[in-house]
């Protein structure tokens, strides 16, 4: 439509809530993770990813971020158990990051942040009929999310790295098929989880967390490649590279986040 939100300094998360009142909503994501603060729940159950069947369909450039795109017209791909009551449906996994390994995830951890954050989204298939309702529904979606850390190259992440160069620009997409994103996940599970919300506009209160604790690792090389996309079309005159597209953490507001682990 015509709202233009991003990330710059006229439009960016400061700006947001003129356009979006969720903006100052009580379960607005992200946070910082203050560790000692969280409550270990023992009966939470482990998270069980069945993405085997997956079927990727495209990777775009969305002039926000670059997302991977699936087939989600039954329950083939879905995460289960944690804290959630039904199967959660795949429909696409993107990526926030910065212009340096010094800042980029939009979750931080006792205030430290990471280069980056790659969120898995899954909605409750179960109870809703599509994505867009149950995107505004308290319990619609699940986002499972992974802290990037720089460090060894990461082989499964480099057929998406290496594909970056196809989706340079914003509104560009490009054929994207067998990625199974289970190739990304750490070997440990363990996750932080608590209720909150889109990261973007339109800032819907409908996401259950689940942060994993172990990061996913990646070169700085491949950190590079995410900085060489645009925000910008490629027939805008001023092409501005694609980085610092997290929002910074959101007041607590009294919610409890619960761990998995001890
Ligand atoms: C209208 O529905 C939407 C709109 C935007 C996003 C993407 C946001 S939400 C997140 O976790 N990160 C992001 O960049 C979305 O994803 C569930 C769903
Ligand atoms: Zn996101």
């Amino acid at each position: 439509g015509h709202h233009c939100w991003g990330y710059g300094e006229e439009n960016g998360p400061s700006d947001w809530y003129k356009d979006y009142s969720l903006a100052n909503g009580d379960r607005q994501s992200p946070i910082d993770i203050q560790s000692e603060q969280t409550v270990y729940n023992s009966s939470l159950k482990p998270i069980w990813v069945s993405y085997d069947a997956c079927t990727s369909l495209s990777i775009c450039n969305n002039g926000h971020s670059v997302m991977v795109e699936y087939e989600d017209c039954d329950d083939k791909t879905v995460i289960r158990g944690g804290p959630l009551e039904f199967p959660y449906r795949l429909k696409q996994f993107h990526f926030h990051w910065g212009g340096k390994d010094s800042r980029g995830s939009e979750h931080t951890v006792n205030g430290k942040s990471y280069p980056g954050e790659l969120h898995l989204v899954h909605w409750n298939a179960a109870k809703y009929k599509s994505f867009d309702e149950a995107a505004s529904a308290p319990d619609g979606l699940a986002v499972l999310g992974v802290f990037l850390e720089t460090g060894e190259k990461h082989s499964v992440l480099h057929r998406l790295t290496d594909a970056l160069y196809m989706v340079r620009f914003k509104e560009t997409k490009a054929q994207f098929k067998d990625f199974n994103p289970s190739g990304l996940l750490p070997d440990c599970l363990d996750y932080w989880t608590y209720r909150g919300s889109l990261t973007t506009p339109p800032l819907h209160e409908s996401v259950t967390w689940l942060m994993l604790k172990e990061p996913l690792y990646l070169s700085e090389k491949q950190m590079e490649k995410f900085r060489t996309l645009f925000f910008s079309g490629e027939e805008e005159g001023l092409r501005t590279r694609m980085m610092d597209n997290f929002r910074p953490p959101q007041p607590l507001k009294g919610r409890t986040v619960e761990a998995s682990f001890r």
